[in-house]
C-alpha cells in the first residue's frame, strides 16, 4: 500500500461528549458498593493528607516554641500512626481500583462481544477484520485510564483543591492571595501545554499506527514483497516511517519537558511570595510560625491534584474517540433479527422453495429479481452462471445470513423466518469457499460442526468423507494440531477437514460453496468421492466450478443477472442449447485446450 494511503488512520480523538461520558459511567453502577469504598478511602487518605500541614503548625506553635517533649511525642506518634493509616488506604484502594476496572473492562468487552456475533455476515464483509480486533481489544483497553482516573481523580482532586484553597484562605486571606496569586498563570499554561502536548501525542500515535498497519501488511504480503523483489523499497519506507516516528515523538517528548519546569517555577514564585510577606507579617506579629510552615505545606500540596485534572481532560479526550467508536457498534442492529415467536423446529424433510424472492444488499440495486423455484427433500441442486450473477447470494439467503427484500424462503411449506436461528442453521451444514480452519487439533476442527461430538463420530465424519486415512497417517493422528502443520495441509485436505465438519452434525440441508482452486488429480477424485456421499439422502446446492459435480447434481440451476434463466438436467439443458450449452461448451473448450 502507498505510505500516503497509509498516513490518514481514524480519527484518534473526539470532542467531549456528555452522552458518551454517562454510557461509560453507566458501566460504573453495578460496582457502585466497590466504588464507594474506594471513595471513602481516597476521603481518609486525603483528610490526612489534609491534616499534615495543620499538626505541623500545632507541633511548632504548641509544643515545640514551649518546649512541650511529651506533647510533641503524643502528637509526633499521633501524625505516625495516621500517615501508616493512610499508606494501608492508599494501598488498598489501588487493589479495589484495578478489580472495579478490569471488572467494568470485561463487562465492556462481553457486550461488544456478543453483539458482535449477533450483527449480519455483511458487517464483517464490509470491514477489515483487524479494525473489529482493535475495537473488541485496543480501544476497549483504552477506557481502562478514564475509568480510573474518574473515580480516583475528577471528584477527590476536585474536592482536594477547593478543600486546600478554602483552608490558606482561613488561615491567612491575604497571605493566600498572595500565594495563589500564580494560579491564573499556572492554569493557561498547564492548559496550553497539555492541548499541545495532546496534538503532539496523537500524531506519534497515528504514526505509530501507520508503521503498524504498514508492517502487517509486508508480513502478511509477504510472498508477493519477494515476487516482485521489493525488499529494498519496502525497507526503504520503513525507513521513513520509522524516521517519521522519531521525529514527531521527539516533538511531544519537548512539549512534556516543558511541564515540570513550569510547575517548579509556579511553585517556587509562591513560595517566594508565601516568605517574603509571610516575614513580613511574622515580624509585625500577625502570624505565628506553625502558621507560616503549615501554610507553605498546604500551598506544596497545591500541584499535584491541578496536574492530575488536567491529564484526566486529556485522557478523557484520547479514550472518547475509543468510546464513541465501541458504542457506535454497539448501536448497531443486527440485520437478522428472530421473531419472539419464532419456533423451535426438530425433524424436516428438506424441501426449500423460494416463492417471488427479491433482494437487494444496498436497497439500490436488485441482486435477485423475482426467483421463484422449489426444491424436493434430497435433491441436489448445482448453481452455476457467470461471475456475479447472484449464485453466492442465493445460499446466503436459504442459510438466512440475510433475509429476502420481497418474496419468501420457505423450508418445508414454512417461512424461515419464523424459525428460530439456531435451529435454522443447526439443520444445515454450510461449506463455504475459503475453508477455515482454527487453531487447535483436527479433532478439534472437526468437532467445530458438533461441539458434544465423541471421537467415533469424529472418526466417522472423517471416514465418511475419506480424510481419516491421512489423518492417522499424521505423526499425532487427530490430535495434531492445524497450527503445527502449518502449510503443510494441502488444499484438498483442508477441504476435506471442512467438509467432515460441516457433515458432522448430520445436516439436512446442505449448501456448498465449491472452491475454485485447483487441486490435483487424485485428490478431486477423493473430493467428488466424499461430495457424492455426503449429498446422498439430503437437499443439497452447490455452486459448481467442476464439471463433474455439475453433471451428478440432479438439477442444474443457471443464474444469470439475478434470474434463474434455465432448469433441468445436463442433459436438458445442452439440448437447450442455451446459456448452460454455451458455458459448457467454452469450458469443454478450454479443458481440451489445456490437455
Ligand atoms: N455484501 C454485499 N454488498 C453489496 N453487494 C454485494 C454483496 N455481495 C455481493 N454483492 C453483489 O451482488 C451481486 C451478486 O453477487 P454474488 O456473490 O451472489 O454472485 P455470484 O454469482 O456468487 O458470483 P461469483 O461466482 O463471482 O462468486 C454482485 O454484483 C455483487 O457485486
Amino acid at each position: 500500500m502507498a505510505k500516503s494511503k497509509l498516513l490518514d488512520d481514524e480519527v484518534l480523538e473526539k470532542p467531549f461528549n456528555k452522552n458518551t461520558f454517562l454510557r461509560i459511567a453507566g458501566y460504573l453502577k453495578p460496582h457502585i458498593k466497590a466504588i464507594a469504598l474506594i471513595l471513602t478511602l481516597i476521603g481518609i487518605t486525603s483528610v490526612i493528607g489534609l491534616l499534615n500541614p495543620y499538626l505541623m503548625k500545632q507541633s511548632i506553635d504548641n509544643y515545640i516554641s514551649r518546649g512541650d517533649i511529651k506533647g510533641l511525642t503524643v502528637l509526633v506518634l499521633v501524625f505516625l500512626t495516621l500517615n501508616i493509616i493512610s499508606m494501608i488506604c492508599s494501598r488498598y484502594r489501588i487493589s479495589i481500583m484495578s478489580k472495579v476496572a478490569k471488572n467494568i473492562l470485561y463487562q465492556i468487552r462481553q457486550d461488544l462481544f456478543s453483539h458482535l456475533q449477533e450483527l449480519s455476515i455483511d458487517f464483517f464483509e464490509s470491514r477489515p477484520i483487524g479494525k473489529i480486533l482493535s475495537r473488541v481489544i485496543g480501544d476497549v483497553n483504552s477506557l481502562n485510564d478514564v475509568i480510573i482516573n474518574t473515580i480516583t481523580s475528577i471528584v477527590p482532586d476536585s474536592i482536594t483543591l477547593i478543600a486546600i484553597i478554602i483552608i490558606l484562605f482561613k488561615l491567612h486571606a491575604r497571605l493566600a492571595i498572595i500565594g495563589l496569586i500564580i494560579l491564573p498563570f499556572l492554569a493557561v499554561s498547564l492548559f496550553t501545554i497539555q492541548v499541545v502536548s495532546r496534538k503532539r501525542w496523537q500524531q506519534v500515535r497515528k504514526k505509530f499506527s501507520t508503521a503498524n498497519a504498514y508492517i502487517h501488511e509486508t508480513f502478511a504480503g509477504a510472498k508477493v514483497v519477494k515476487a516482485f523483489v521489493m525488499e529494498d523499497d519496502t525497507c526503504n519506507t520503513f525507513l521513513d516511517l520509522s524516521k517519521d516516528i522519531r521525529r514527531v515523538w521527539l516533538n511531544a517528548i519537548r512539549i512534556n519537558n516543558a511541564l515540570w519546569p513550569v510547575i517548579d517555577a509556579s511553585w517556587g514564585i509562591s513560595m517566594a511570595l508565601v516568605y517574603w510577606y509571610g516575614i513580613k507579617l511574622l515580624n509585625t506579629g500577625g502570624i505565628t510560625i506553625g502558621l507560616l510552615v503549615a501554610f507553605t505545606g498546604y500551598i506544596g500540596m497545591l500541584w499535584q491534584p491541578i496536574i492530575n485534572l488536567s491529564n484526566f481532560y486529556n485522557s478523557l479526550i484520547s479514550a472518547m474517540a475509543g468510546a464513541e467508536r465501541i458504542f457506535e457498534i454497539m448501536d448497531i442492529k443486527p440485520a437478522i433479527i428472530e421473531k419472539p415467536d419464532a419456533v423451535e423446529i426438530s425433524e424436516i424433510k428438506g424441501e426449500v422453495e423460494f416463492r417471488n424472492v427479491t433482494f437487494s444488499y444496498d436497497k439500490e440495486r436488485d441482486v435477485l429479481k423475482n426467483v421463484s423455484f422449489k426444491v424436493e427433500p434430497g435433491e441436489t441442486i448445482a448453481l452455476v452462471g457467470p461471475t456475479g450473477a447472484g449464485k453466492t447470494t442465493i445460499i446466503n439467503l436459504i442459510a438466512r445470513f440475510y433475509d429476502a427484500t420481497e418474496g419468501k424462503v420457505l423450508i418445508d411449506g414454512r417461512d424461515i423466518r419464523d424459525i428460530k436461528l439456531k435451529s435454522l442453521r443447526s439443520k444445515m451444514g454450510i461449506m463455504l469457499q475459503d475453508t477455515y480452519l482454527f487453531n487447535g487439533t483436527i479433532a478439534d476442527n472437526i468437532r467445530y460442526g458438533k461441539l458434544d461430538a465423541t471421537m467415533d463420530e469424529i472418526v466417522n465424519a472423517a471416514k465418511l468423507v475419506g480424510a481419516h486415512d491421512f489423518i492417522i497417517n499424521m505423526e499425532k493422528g487427530y490430535d495434531t494440531e492445524i497450527k503445527e502443520m502449518g502449510n503443510r495441509l494441502s488444499v484438498g485436505q483442508r477441504q476435506l477437514i471442512a467438509l467432515a465438519r460441516t457433515i458432522i452434525a448430520d445436516p439436512h440441508i446442505l449448501i456448498l460453496d465449491e472452491a475454485t482452486s485447483s487441486i490435483d488429480t487424485h485428490t478431486e477424485i477423493m473430493l467428488q468421492k466424499a461430495l457424492e456421499k455426503v449429498m446422498e439422502n439430503r437437499t443439497s446446492f452447490v455452486i459448481a466450478h467442476r464439471l463433474s459435480t455439475i453433471r451428478n447434481a440432479d438439477r442444474i440451476f443457471v443464474v444469470d443477472d439475478g434470474r434463474i434463466i434455465e432448469m433441468g438436467s445436463h442433459s436438458e439443458l445442452i439440448n437447450l442449447k442455451g446459456l448452460y450449452y454455451n458455458l459448457y461448451k467454452s469450458q469443454h473448450e478450454a479443458m481440451e485446450k489445456i490437455s
